[in-house]
């Protein structure tokens, strides 16, 4: 092993499993320091020069307080396309990415889809380029992740038409014009914090992450409901959920007069997506 992986494998390994530690090396030199992969899998020493120097020190510095590696870099892939990312916004997870690829998959000739709570965009983005003659509006409540949503799709050179909007309010004109209606809203309870990495509990927006343990479907019955407005007879419901409360979201929308209503697992054998038509 060369000096400079040393020193960050020796300044993080109190923070990192071994595992993570090694990718975040070869990443940090690699990706960011810009070293040849080959030169490091040979142990050959490289020489810092001074600005690279400081950018390690400060590289360091943000990891060892936990700061998420996407929100160093600025960064974040999803679906093979990079997302600016801010602390301000919820880091794109590979589970959403298959989110997307169901919604995708299932509704190729879809005209009109809405995201709800779009956080970076990653989700309405990623639906207006692999739906290329769909139209795609997509909402949030905070400012701050509608700014950087909006550079996406301004960098990305997509179409999606973001507004702000709280989901949990009801001062609107709605008639129903949409196909879809996807979402991976807030869905982590107060009382999960405990078992959570602190590079997410003390990085990411609590506004993107939490629900009171008392009602952790307040999201899902919201826009189930709103579902039964906005969208066409045909349209469909897509649900990134909390593996906790597959039965239960499946449940309600039953209640609430949806069909053929799938729990879907993810990648990992969890609980992870519902879907229902209207
Ligand atoms: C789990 S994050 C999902 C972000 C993004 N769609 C993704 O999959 O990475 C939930 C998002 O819902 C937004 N949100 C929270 N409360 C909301 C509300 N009342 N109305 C609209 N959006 C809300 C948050 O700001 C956050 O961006």
């Amino acid at each position: 092993m060369n000096r400079i992986s040393t020193r960050i494998r020796q300044s993080l390994r109190d923070i990192y499993p071994p595992e993570e530690l090694k990718a975040l090396t070869m990443m940090i030199c690699c990706d960011m320091l810009g070293f040849d992969p080959l030169d490091i899998y040979l142990g050959k020493d490289m020489i810092l020069s001074e600005c690279k120097e400081r950018e390690l020190e400060n590289i360091i510095f943000r990891l060892q307080k936990n700061e998420p590696i996407q929100y160093i870099r600025g960064f974040a892939v999803f679906g093979g396309r990079k997302f600016k990312v801010a602390p301000g916004v919820l880091i794109p997870r590979p589970e959403t990415a298959e989110l997307v690829d169901w919604v995708v998959n299932e509704n190729p000739g879809a005209h009109h889809l809405l995201d709800i709570g779009t956080g970076s965009g990653c989700i309405a983005i990623s639906l207006d380029k692999r739906l290329p003659d769909a139209d795609v509006e997509a909402w949030d409540i905070s400012e701050e992740a509608l700014a950087i949503a909006r550079t996406n799709n301004e960098e990305l050179e997509s179409r999606v038409l973001f507004r702000q909007r709280d989901v949990l309010s009801d001062d609107w004109e709605k008639s129903p014009s949409f196909d879809v209606i996807v979402s991976n809203p807030p869905y982590v309870t107060e009382a999960e914090k405990d078992e959570m990495e602190a590079n997410v509990l003390d990085w990411e927006p609590a506004l993107a992450l939490f629900v009171p343990d008392d009602d952790p479907l307040r999201f899902y019955r919201r826009i189930a409901t709103l579902g039964r407005e906005l969208l066409l007879p045909e349209g469909k419901l897509y649900f990134e959920i909390n593996r906790a409360f597959g039965r239960e979201i499946a449940y309600m929308l039953e209640m609430n007069q949806y069909r053929d209503i799938r729990v879907i697992k993810d990648i990992f054998g969890k609980d992870r997506i519902v879907t229902a038509n209207r």
